[in-house]
């Protein structure tokens, strides 16, 4: 699934939060979206997720405006994990999970079982030991998981992630974006820690107060100039040898 945002511009109540923005996102890749707090990864996930229209340009999945797919037939295509997910339901974990069955429910075509789904994402979040707790006493890095085996439940061609490492340990942080590549889906996932994007990613887009100011592959992107001049922050980075990866080392 080809998914393109075109010349994207979005006004929100007066606030120019994207600007002439324009990116791809090849089918099968994993793409990150970094930048500073405020500089426009979440408006651009909502876009891509087709939450809402820009004030100008398009966002076309498969040659087709995103705005003009029924809602339930992008929810088949399209699982979007949000920042803070959550639910005001007093719900299981795994009833919490079997909502992203719901854009599936009554589709005779390739019918697959429920419960195999849910087993099967709960058990690649990690999550399937806390099936039968209660949403509202999990931890928060509980709950993240389980709101990702919600949206890989959703069995999307795409899946998009709004710093989805939020509140994870270390392993589970890198068991997360592990998981993604190993699925193979299509992901666009906001991130802000700059050494997993460089891991993990194929791709990098870069924003700075809602203008893309660089893209391209993440074993190559990051730079300290580009570091300097995005955040503030003065960083080396080095490719260490043993990990086979970027790494950013930042001056106090
Ligand atoms: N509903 C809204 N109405 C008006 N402006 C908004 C709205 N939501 C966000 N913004 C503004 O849009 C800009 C981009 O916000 P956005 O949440 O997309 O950034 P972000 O890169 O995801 O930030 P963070 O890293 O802090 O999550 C910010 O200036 C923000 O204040």
């Amino acid at each position: 699934m080809n998914l393109e945002v075109q010349d994207v511009t979005w006004v929100r109540r007066g606030t120019r939060v994207l600007e002439h923005v324009s990116a791809s996102v090849p089918t099968g890749s994993v793409t990150g979206l970094i930048g500073p707090n405020g500089s426009g990864k979440t408006s651009l996930l909502t876009l891509l997720a087709g939450l809402a229209r820009p004030t100008s340009g398009r966002v076309v999945l498969e040659g087709r405006d995103i705005g003009a797919i029924p809602i339930r037939e992008r929810a088949r295509i399209i699982a979007l994990l949000e920042q803070q997910a959550t639910t005001s339901l007093d719900l299981t974990a795994r009833q919490v999970v079997e909502l992203g069955r719901i854009p599936h429910r009554g589709r005779r075509a390739g019918a697959v079982r429920t419960a195999d789904v849910v087993r099967q994402a709960m058990a690649d979040a990690d999550v399937l030991h806390v099936a039968d707790r209660r949403w509202q006493t999990l931890s928060g890095g509980e709950r993240q998981r389980v709101q990702l085996a919600r949206s890989l439940a959703q069995q999307p061609s795409i899946l998009m992630l709004d710093e989805p490492t939020n509140h994870l340990d270390l392993g589970h942080q890198i068991g997360l974006l592990r998981t993604v590549r190993r699925l193979g889906i299509t992901t666009v996932a906001a991130l802000h820690d700059l050494d997993l994007a460089a891991a993990y990613c194929d791709r990098l887009v870069v924003l700075d107060g809602g203008r893309v100011v660089a893209h391209g592959p993440a074993a190559e992107l990051l730079s300290s100039p580009l570091i300097e001049h995005t955040y503030g922050v003065r960083a080396e980075v080095e490719h260490h040898s043993l990990a086979q990866r970027l790494t950013v080392v930042w001056h106090p």
